[in-house]
């Protein structure tokens, strides 16, 4: 019998499975065809979920693990900013460990179990790198420039104000008002730039931004690979690192930025070290459910005998989220 795990980050909701657990790991087709399956809530399981986070054997010296990241469409992504505080609890509970590395697609990053955001939230903090700004490295193209930050780009749509940088999945940002995030602007550049689309031929996470005040905001993501969720931990990363360089009066290195988003609440910090860019994320690991399915029915999708176990911790989230400032009444899955 194989053991899964229903998980979120601020309401970013995952399925952990554990491949170094299993007999025979799926390969990658596979993996692409359960995650399509499983997160979809006609064909999956539990309302379905944002995506598959999958724990295989390290590919680094010094990580306990690697972390593969699987949106709703079957594409894999290289980070996963809500989904690493996941796997960093369900590692450290494994291996007794509360500050260590994981492995994702393009570097090993740091993890470490935090003080709860209240009782029965458990907190990660995850390091949040590589940065890049340069079009090579987000893929972006065609918009006469090589660098886009905090400017103008009306191919993708007008009066905004945009910045792209990778962490190192790929983040488009803008700085919003208050009518503009709660409108549908945000759905259709996200929805036309997840599209075939001649700037970003891979997809872009779309991130809209309203400044609450001196290190505050409230971030609204719809996401490459799933659409809206509520909440995007590499967004609200790179969303924190573009406040401290275009707002640095209202914003700063090394210092506590919270992030509310219509899952919840997380804490970012951004770092400048040895001349680069690197965000701390801090914020909830829940486990909502555990399931136990017959690693045969895993194979061939079939969830149809499934055993799960509430673990009562939504509720203990819930209790935490109710006593957090509302700022936007916005029913993400828009
Ligand atoms: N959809 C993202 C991957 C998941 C990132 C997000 N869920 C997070 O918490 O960072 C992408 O394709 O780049």
């Amino acid at each position: 019998m194989v053991n899964l795990l229903k998980v979120h980050g601020s309401q970013n909701h995952f399925f952990i499975l554990d491949q170094t657990e299993l007999d025979q790991p799926l390969s990658d087709t596979e993996l692409k065809i359960f995650t399509k399956k499983i997160t979809n809530p006609n064909t999956g399981i539990l309302n379905g979920a944002d995506g598959v986070l999958a724990i295989n054997q390290p590919i680094r010296k010094n990580a306990l693990a690697q972390m593969r990241v699987i949106n709703t469409d079957g594409s894999e992504a290289s980070m996963c900013g809500n989904g690493l505080r996941t796997v960093a609890r369900y590692l450290s509970e494994k291996y007794h460990r509360d500050n260590f590395l994981v492995d994702t697609m393009n570097a090993s990053l740091r993890v470490r179990r935090e003080q709860a955001f209240a009782k029965d939230v458990p907190a990660f903090a995850v390091e949040i790198s590589p940065v890049h700004f340069n079009k090579e490295a987000l893929p972006f193209s065609n918009l006469g420039r090589d660098r886009l930050i905090d400017d103008y780009a009306p191919e993708l749509y007008p009066q905004l104000r945009f910045t792209a940088l990778a962490v190192p999945n790929p983040h488009l940002i803008s700085f919003v008002t208050q009518q503009q995030i709660i409108s549908p602007i945000l759905g259709i550049v996200g929805k036309r730039l997840n599209d075939s689309n001649p700037y970003f031929t891979d997809g872009v996470n779309v991130n809209f931004a309203q400044i609450l005040d001196k290190n505050k905001l409230f971030v609204r993501t719809y996401e490459r690979g799933v659409g809206f969720t509520n909440a995007c931990g590499t967004g609200m990363s790179a969303t924190s690192l573009a406040f401290v360089l275009i707002r640095p009066e209202q914003a700063e290195f090394n210092t506590p930025i919270t992030v509310f988003n219509p899952g919840g609440m997380v804490k970012t910090i951004v770092h400048y070290d040895n001349s680069q860019y690197w965000i701390e994320l801090i914020g909830n690991a829940t486990f909502t459910q555990q399931i136990t399915i017959a690693e045969s029915d895993l194979r061939n999708n079939d969830f149809s005998k499934i055993i799960t176990k509430n673990t009562g911790e939504q509720t203990a989230y819930e209790k935490f989220i109710a006593n957090l400032p509302k700022y936007n009444d916005i029913t993400t899955l828009a």
